[in-house]
C-alpha cells in the first residue's frame, strides 16, 4: 500500500512525491514601458500532469510560461519547481525545458545528434548519451531515423524530434509554447494524440501553452483560463465545459446559449422570456447540446418556447438548428444527425431544456 501521494514510482531526486513539480504564487508582471503581462497568477501542477494554458491571444499564456522557464523576471511573486524557489535561477540553471512552435533543430546536425546535443554539453558519460537517444527516439516514435537530417523529415517528425531533444535532459517539467501552431489541421490532431501518449509514457509533467480549446479539452488533465493576464478557472476539462463559473470561461469553451437578466428567485427573466433556473441567479448558460427542438418536444423540458426553425447546419455527426422565439432570442440546439427530426427551414418548432441543465455564472 502506497503512503498518500506516494504512488509515482517515476518519482526522481530525493523531493517528496507529494511536492507539485511546479508552483506559481500570485505572479505579477508589468513589462518595461507599463504593459501588464500577467496579475495574480497562481497555480499549482502536480507530477506527471499535462497542464494547460488556455486563452486568447494576449491574455499572457507565453508570459507564464516564460517566467516559469526564468526567461522572464517576475515583478513580483515566487515560482517553485519540486518545492524549490527559482528566484534569481537562470533558464540554463532551471529544471525546465522548453519547446516552441517554432523548432530550432541543428540542421546540419543527425537525429541522433539533435537528441544527444544537450547531455553531451553536460558532459555524459558516452554509453548513457547513446542509451537516453535510443529511449527518446523510442518515445516519440522515430527509431530507424537515427542517421537522417532534418530536412529528411516531414515537419510532425522534425516536432518529435525536438520532443525528444527537450526531454533528453530529464526535465523536471516541459514546457510546451503552441508547439502544434505551424502545423496542418490534420496533422496537429495526430500530433495532439503522440504528445499525450509521450506525455503520458514519459511521465514527465508537461505545461502547454494554447489557444485552441479543442486541443486544450483533448489533451490536458487540467487546465487553467486565462482572460486578461489572470486566471479565469482551473479544473478538468469535464468541470471547466459543465460548470464554467464565468461568462468567459462559459463562451471560450464551446458554444453556448446566454441568459442575462432579472433574477426572480429561480426564475430569470430576460429578453421577454422568463426561463427557471436550478438556483437564483442574473446569468445563465446552456450548451446547445441540452437544447431538444422538434415539432413538439417532451413535457420534462420546463423550458419549452415555440419558435421559428431559422437554420439546419449539418455538421456531420450532429446536426445544429437555430430557433428565433417571437422575442427575438435566438436559441442554438445541437442534435446527433442520425436522431433529427424531421424539420425545414421556416417550420413552427419547440425547442427547450430541463432546466437543471443550464448552468448559473458569477458574471
Ligand atoms: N516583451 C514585452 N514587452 C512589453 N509587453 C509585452 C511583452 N511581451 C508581452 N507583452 C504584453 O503582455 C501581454 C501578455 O502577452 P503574452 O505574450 O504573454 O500573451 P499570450 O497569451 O501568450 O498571447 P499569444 O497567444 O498572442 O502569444 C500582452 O498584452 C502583450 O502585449
Amino acid at each position: 500500500m502506497n503512503a498518500p501521494g506516494g504512488n509515482d514510482t517515476r518519482t526522481t531526486g530525493t523531493t517528496a512525491p507529494d511536492v507539485p513539480d511546479a508552483e506559481l504564487r500570485d505572479i505579477r508582471k508589468v513589462y518595461e514601458g507599463g504593459a501588464r503581462g500577467v496579475e495574480e497568477v497562481s497555480l499549482t501542477v502536480g507530477r506527471g500532469e499535462f497542464f494547460s494554458l488556455l486563452g486568447p491571444s494576449g491574455c499572457g499564456k507565453s508570459t507564464t510560461l516564460r517566467i516559469l522557464a526564468g526567461l522572464e523576471r517576475p515583478t513580483s511573486g515566487e515560482v517553485r519547481i519540486r518545492g524549490e524557489s527559482m528566484r534569481g535561477r537562470p533558464a540554463h540553471r532551471r529544471p525546465t525545458n522548453l519547446v516552441f512552435q517554432r523548432l530550432a533543430l541543428f540542421p546540419h546536425l543527425t537525429v541522433a545528434d539533435n537528441v544527444a546535443f544537450g547531455p553531451r554539453l553536460h558532459g555524459w558519460p558516452r554509453k548513457r548519451i547513446a542509451e537516453t537517444v535510443r529511449a527518446k527516439l523510442e518515445l516519440v516514435g522515430l527509431t530507424g531515423y537515427e542517421k537522417r537530417h532534418p530536412a529528411q523529415l516531414s515537419g510532425g517528425q522534425q516536432q518529435r524530434v525536438a520532443i525528444a531533444r527537450a526531454l533528453a535532459g530529464e526535465p523536471a517539467v516541459l514546457l510546451l509554447d503552441e508547439p502544434l501552431g505551424a502545423l496542418d489541421l490534420r496533422l496537429r490532431v495526430q500530433m495532439q494524440q503522440a504528445l499525450k501518449r509521450i506525455q503520458h509514457d514519459s511521465g514527465t509533467t508537461f505545461i502547454y501553452v494554447t489557444h485552441d480549446q479543442i486541443e486544450a479539452l483533448t489533451m490536458s488533465d487540467r487546465m487553467a483560463v486565462m482572460n486578461e493576464g489572470r486566471i479565469e478557472q482551473i479544473g478538468s476539462p469535464a468541470e471547466l465545459y459543465r460548470s464554467p463559473r464565468t461568462t468567459f470561461t462559459a463562451t471560450f469553451l464551446g458554444d453556448t446559449n446566454l441568459f442575462e437578466g432579472v433574477s426572480r428567485g429561480d426564475v430569470l427573466e430576460t429578453d421577454g422570456i422568463s426561463i427557471s433556473l436550478p438556483r437564483p441567479g442574473r446569468i445563465a448558460s446552456v450548451r446547445p447540446e441540452h437544447v431538444a427542438v422538434g415539432a413538439r418536444i417532451g413535457e420534462r423540458f420546463t423550458n419549452r418556447f415555440r419558435g421559428r426553425l431559422e437554420d439546419v447546419i449539418f455538421q456531420g455527426a450532429s446536426l445544429r438548428y437555430h430557433v428565433r422565439l417571437p422575442s427575438g432570442v435566438l436559441l442554438t440546439a445541437e442534435r446527433p444527425a442520425d436522431t433529427h427530426p424531421d424539420l425545414s427551414i421556416g417550420d413552427d418548432v419547440e425547442a427547450g431544456w430541463d432546466p437543471a441543465s443550464a448552468v448559473v455564472l458569477d458574471h
